[in-house]
């Protein structure tokens, strides 16, 4: 259990801490933290005992009165962060946040652009800019919603998500999620999702809404998609398969993905997603529920930290 929060003090950053995000994490945050040391600030640091604690700490720090943190993990973490702040019902977009990416994948931090450099990123969590984002929301059919940052998703990508360990994610990185993939692929039922948009019904067999125009790290999916954008983004993969799973991985990876002519690719303001039976559903690279859900722009605000 961790100590409460101190009310916000000039230069002392509260971090929120996942010590379980990505692989061999230390030095990358001490060496961030020293940055700060030398930038004249003192951080007080708040680590998460387990799934869901992120939450409670964002929470603990808004009671606080703490009007900017650090969140140092991967996207779930951040995940995490903002449905805490989300849940609380607050309306003047809280805390700033910044980020200190130890994660496996690290999304957040590619979209906004954050040095890679430990002097970079405590610099930008000190003296960067603001940038208020409009949360991403997945309604449940059966009550109960989540908020996201960066995309939500159903089918192939949503089951991998599901499926990979965090034990898998700390002996390969990234590598875990290609490993999955290449498990499922064959295996994978590929079911097909309907999804209606303004009255429209259309057959999908993976979709993913996005808040950010990158995917799986630094890969670009969505380039019409930005954390400030007025709509969501919607991928709807057509093709099912081995062999469709594969080429659109590669496609990914070489950057070519959103150009290609068996990917939909549309804006939208809501979209209601079903399925025969319930799916996983993935947001922020985390398993939120099954479907069916509406997926929409939220009134909910957070406040980035990005370089100045
Ligand atoms: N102390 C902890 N022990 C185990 N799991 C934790 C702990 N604290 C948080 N978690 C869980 O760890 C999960 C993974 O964290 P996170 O997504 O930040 O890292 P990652 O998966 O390595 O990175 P990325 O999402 O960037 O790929 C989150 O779902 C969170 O609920």
């Amino acid at each position: 259990m961790s100590k409460s929060f101190k009310a916000s003090t000039t230069r002392v950053l509260p971090v929120i801490y996942n010590p379980s995000a990505g692989q061999r994490h230390g030095r990358r945050l001490s060496s961030v933290l020293a940055a700060l040391e030398q930038l004249g600030w003192r951080v007080e640091l708040r680590t998460t005992a387990g799934p869901g604690d992120a939450e409670r700490l964002a929470l603990e720090a808004l009671a606080s009165g703490v009007v900017r943190l650090a969140v140092a993990g991967g996207d779930g973490t951040v995940h995490e962060v903002v449905n805490g702040l989300a849940a609380s019902g607050i309306t003047n977009a809280g805390p700033q946040i910044g980020i200190i990416p130890l994660g496996t994948a690290n999304v957040l931090a590619a979209e906004i652009g954050l040095p890679r450099t430990a002097a970079g990123i405590a610099a930008c969590l000190v003296e960067g800019g603001i940038r208020e984002v409009r949360l991403g929301e997945v309604r449940f059919g059966n009550s109960g919603q989540r908020y996201f940052i960066l995309m939500a998703g159903v089918g192939f990508d949503a089951e991998v998500v599901a499926r990979v360990s965090s034990d898998l994610k700390r002996r390969l990185g990234k590598g875990a999620y290609v490993w999955e993939s290449l498990r499922l692929a064959f295996r994978y039922a590929y079911p097909a999702f309907s999804v209606v948009r303004d009255g429209k019904v259309e057959t999908a067999h993976a979709i993913i809404a996005a808040r950010s125009s990158r995917y799986g790290g630094h890969y670009l999916l969505t380039p019409a998609a930005g954390l400030s954008a007025p709509k969501l983004q919607a991928c709807l993969f057509t093709r099912r398969g081995p062999m469709a799973v594969l080429s659109y991985g590669a496609a990914l990876l070489a950057g070519k993905l959103f150009r290609r002519s068996d990917l939909k690719v549309i804006a939208f303001d809501e979209l209601r997603v079903t399925s025969p039976i319930g799916q996983p559903v993935q947001a922020d690279g985390d398993s939120i529920g099954m479907t069916p859900v509406s997926v929409s722009l939220s009134e909910h605000r957070v406040r980035l930290t990005v370089p100045a």
